[in-house]
């Protein structure tokens, strides 16, 4: 009798009860945030969700803004979670030291329950928690796309699909001049990798081309066309998918109706996904198994994790440290990871790249004297290798002032193993921080006139060190860049010496914005045959 009393009074009052336990919450809240421990200048956040309107519009935009705001080291809350940003050279020394014993950074990320359903946190690389297994996979990756037998293949592989690229054009040009870059660079990118981990013709530029084109210049099979076009976009939904799972809590991904929907989406795609991986190696390993020992294997990406440490190690490198080979799911998820890490990043470097060149012609011109003292006579394919790669300084420099001013991956993930202090600041164990790369690339103590696109600054000026992270820097560092480095390479002496580009609106700005990577939005270009 009593306790219906009690709820009889609670349902009379639940007009003065509700917003009583609101402000009580409200009070609470703010009253924590106060009085936190170790406190850094930042953004005062809403109660339940932080920051997160801040900074979930376009993180590499937003973080930007903060550090002029707050200063090179600022706080934020994502929903309930506090994040450190970190936005200054100096303040980068222990996130970029290469000493694997005691490294506070060890770790990408804090225990995540998307990152567990993604199945990326006990295993691959980058957000594997296991640091055993991580060593392991990244060791291997390492040493498979930086072996000579492979980097020599790659310039193959990259040449075929770029001979492709050449028809294609051609033949469109005949109708339409102008070029929607950031389609083609998205299929090329995925054919590169396709091609060079399975060494296997992959159809994605045929694809599109036949998509644009009336007069079909391959015929691809049916089957092969339904394949391709479901396994890009469940690579491109993996990717997408990845702040989703990263974000959201569990209990929304699980529950509420309209979510639960898309997380069903993505969960399903992950296995379609791992079980499509696991199709290619089982059949791979057969072939390899079939084929006679003393026979020699191709030099592709699966046949060198596949033989690592056995005794069909293509490239003799069982001398490592870890005297066993890889797994199949090892080798699925470092392959996996070799798509969601470099495909992305790798192709909208180059919209960048391309953007910039053509916004500024004396570049570009410098670009192709360039590629003439080295290549020759520019009306014939240039003999690339890998030699000659690496002395396209300008070229290198190119690159690299367009990452500072465009970085395809602006703002990333480090987590605190052990206490430490940043810039003055405590920071305890087990917090999550965020590299602030394009704010430090955008510096006015670390860099003269930072706006301003000066590829020459690479060539004369004194570069302060952890001045210029686009490839991350310590024990993360990138594993993919100087594969990646070539690849852009090639693509540029490949456009440039056969075709003159122009931008179809030279006074538009570069639009892009920031999906897991920064996304360039839109690249048109008129194409013509150089003459
Ligand atoms: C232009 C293209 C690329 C850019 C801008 C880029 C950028 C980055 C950055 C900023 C990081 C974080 C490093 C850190 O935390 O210090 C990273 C990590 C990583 N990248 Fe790349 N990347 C590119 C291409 C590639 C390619 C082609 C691969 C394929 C092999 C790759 C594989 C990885 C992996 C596996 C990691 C995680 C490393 C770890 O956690 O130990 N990346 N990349």
């Amino acid at each position: 009798m009593a306790s219906l009393n009690i709820i009889g009074y609670l349902l009379y009052n639940l007009n003065k009860i509700i917003p009583t336990l609101i402000i009580a919450y409200i009070f609470k809240y703010y009253f924590s945030w106060y009085t936190r421990e170790n406190p850094i200048p930042g953004p005062i956040p809403l109660p339940l969700i932080g920051n997160l309107h801040q900074i979930g519009k376009d993180l590499g935009k937003e973080a930007i803004k903060l550090q002029k705001k707050y200063g090179d080291i600022f706080e934020v809350m994502l929903g309930p979670s506090r994040v450190i940003f970190i936005s200054r050279a100096e303040l980068m020394e222990k996130i970029c030291s290469p000493a694997l014993k005691n490294n506070v950074f060890a770790y990408r990320s804090l225990p995540n329950a998307g990152l567990d359903e993604m199945g990326l946190s006990k295993s691959g690389i980058s957000f594997n928690m296991d640091l055993e297994g991580w060593k392991f996979n990244r060791r291997i990756l390492s040493h498979t796309i930086m072996s000579p037998i492979f980097l020599r293949e790659n310039i193959n592989f990259v040449n075929q699909i770029f001979d492709e690229l050449e028809n294609y054009w051609i033949n469109l040009l005949k109708f339409e001049k102008k070029i929607d870059f950031t389609k083609w660079s998205s299929y090329v990118v995925t054919d590169i990798i396709l091609t060079s981990i399975t060494g296997k013709k992959s159809y994605s530029t045929t694809i599109y081309y036949n998509s644009l084109s009336n007069s079909i210049e391959t015929e691809v099979p049916d089957n092969i066309i339904n394949e391709s076009l479901k396994f890009i976009d469940s690579i491109y939904m993996f990717l997408t998918s990845f702040l989703f799972f990263y974000i959201i809590p569990p209990i929304i991904r699980h529950n509420f109706p309209f979510i639960k929907s898309i997380h069903k989406k993505y969960e399903d795609n992950v296995e379609w996904l791992d079980t499509e991986f696991e199709k290619v190696i089982k059949k791979r390993k057969q072939e390899i198994e079939n084929s006679p020992v003393d026979q020699p294997l191709e030099h592709n990406i699966l046949n060198l994790l596949i033989t690592i440490n056995t005794e069909r190690d293509i490239n003799k490198i069982s001398g490592i440290d870890y005297m066993r080979p890889m797994n199949d799911v090892e080798i699925r998820d470092t392959i996996k990871e070799i798509f969601s890490a470099g495909a992305d990043t790798t192709r909208n470097s180059l919209c960048f790249i391309i953007y910039y060149i053509l916004k500024y012609p004396e570049v570009k011109d410098k670009l192709i004297k360039e590629y003439e003292s080295i290549y020759g006579d520019l009306t014939k394919k240039p003999n690339i290798t890998n030699e000659s790669l690496d002395k396209l300084v300008y070229t290198e420099a190119v690159i690299s002032e367009v990452a500072r001013l465009k970085p395809a991956v602006p703002v990333f993930l480090r987590a605190t193993s052990l206490d430490t202090e940043i810039g003055g600041y405590k920071i305890k164990k087990g917090t999550q921080i965020f590299t602030n790369y394009i704010g430090v690339h955008m510096h006015e103590d670390h860099w003269n006139e930072p706006e301003k696109f000066n590829p020459d600054r690479f060539l004369n000026d004194n570069i302060v060190k952890n001045s210029l992270l686009n490839f991350g820097g310590g024990i993360r560092i990138c594993p993919g860049r100087h594969w990646a480095i070539k690849n852009l390479k090639i693509l540029l002496i490949r456009l440039l010496t056969k075709f003159d580009m122009t931008l179809v609106d030279p006074d538009s700005p570069l639009k892009s914005e920031f999906k897991s990577v920064e996304h360039c939005n839109e690249l048109e270009i008129y194409v013509k045959e150089r003459e």
